[in-house]
């Protein structure tokens, strides 16, 4: 099911929670909408499923509009953070409850209804707890059943509220790959709900980053992550180091109106170290070394203008460099240095130019 959405804005009260969203969703396409807390991602969600209703705009289902229909005659699938299973229910009772419920007419027998609640169990590969109660599971399991109970009603869009956010870091990375493959033998369009960018750019095939209820970019995870729309992208896809004052390029000011300071950003591992000078390489201090896993964090002190900012190196690359400790000098290169230059009004910004090293130094 392909879904369109166009000019749609949802108040509370005054304040839009979202604002004028355009967004298509072609069938099969697995989408993650990103942004901080309060961007908007939830109130979004809501309004595909129906459980919020729009004040402007339209949501179309494959060229049907159901901008006003409830959420019973939308065949969509959810799975929140904290899916509240039956818990006096199996687990097998719990994902058959969907069809159970079906008006007679449209009920499957009793033995159709088995066979899909085990097919679905096999799925989520979670077969054997088939007897046990919501109570007797892991926090990863249950919401793998929570997702077979969403499925089993055979939704045409599966929408999820942030469904791994509750659980620790390793069920969650084995639920990530878990449902991607889940997508991609079944291939529902599916929109899921992060403030997690690894979660988004590693899952997503679409990433719809938002901020203050209005959609800053949409693309792929390698566009939004190697050609950020502007600032906002830039810094919320991964870390970054900021650099704030009068920049020059080619011998033009960046900063036009001089009570504005320029930002240039460059990421942690786009910086390169060096323990002599090589005439453009900056003179930095390292003030604390953290040398744990496959990559080497270095905080370092600008000698110039005393900023500090961080750089990553591979393991490589610091064994190249030869032991270097808190205190010791070294020279930093910032060659990818970006800057985005503000059009009409703050919140939006295009990007100006990479700033090659030479125009990097004029920052102070
Ligand atoms: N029912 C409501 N009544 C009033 N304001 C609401 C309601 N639901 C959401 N909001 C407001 O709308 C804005 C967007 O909320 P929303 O939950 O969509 O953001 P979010 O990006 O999903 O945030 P989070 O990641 O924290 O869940 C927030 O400022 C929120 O306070």
């Amino acid at each position: 099911m392909g879904i369109t959405i166009t000019g749609v804005t949802k108040k509370f009260g005054a304040y839009p929670a979202v604002k004028d969203i355009n967004l298509e969703i072609p069938t099969g396409d697995f989408v993650a909408l990103l942004g901080p807390s309060g961007s908007g991602k939830t109130t979004l969600l809501r309004l595909i499923a129906g459980l919020e209703g729009l004040d402007t705009g339209s949501i179309i289902f494959n060229g049907v509009d159901f901008s006003f229909k409830n959420v019973k005659e939308r065949k969509v699938g959810f799975v929140f953070q904290h899916y509240a299973l039956f818990k006096h229910m199996t687990i097998f009772e719990n994902v058959a409850f969907g069809l159970k419920v079906r008006p007679r007419k449209l009920r499957p027998s009793r033995s159709e209804i088995k066979d899909k609640v085990l097919e679905l169990l096999r799925l989520v590969q979670l077969e054997h707890l088939a007897d046990r109660y919501p109570s007797q599971l892991s926090g990863g399991q249950r919401q793998r059943i929570a997702l077979a109970r969403a499925l089993a009603v055979e939704p045409e869009v599966l929408l999820l509220d942030e469904p791994f956010g509750a659980l620790d870091a390793k069920v969650r990375q084995e639920l990530r790959h878990w449902l991607r493959e889940i997508h991609r033998k079944l291939n529902i369009t599916t929109v899921f709900v992060t403030h997690d960018q690894e979660e988004a750019l590693e899952m997503a095939d679409t990433v719809v980053v938002m901020n203050h209820g209005k959609i800053e970019q949409i693309g792929s995870p390698a566009e939004v992550y190697e050609r950020p729309a502007n600032a906002f992208v830039y810094s919320f896809l991964g870390r970054v180091n900021e650099f704030r004052g009068a920049a020059l390029y080619n011998d033009v000011a960046i900063a036009r109106d001089s009570a504005v300071e320029a930002v240039g950003y460059i990421r942690p591992h786009e910086i390169g170290l060096s323990r002599f000078s090589n005439g453009v390489g900056i003179p930095a201090e390292a003030s604390h070394v953290n040398a744990v896993g496959s990559t080497v964090r270095v905080v370092l002190k600008r000698l110039d203008t005393e900023d500090y900012f961080e750089a990553e190196l591979t393991s490589g690359n610091f064994r190249e460099l030869g032991p270097f400790h808190k205190g010791d000098i070294l020279y930093a290169d910032f060659t990818n240095i970006v800057v985005f230059e503000a059009i009409t009004d703050s919140e939006h910004s295009k990007e100006r130019e990479k700033v090659t090293v030479g125009a990097f130094s004029a920052f102070t």
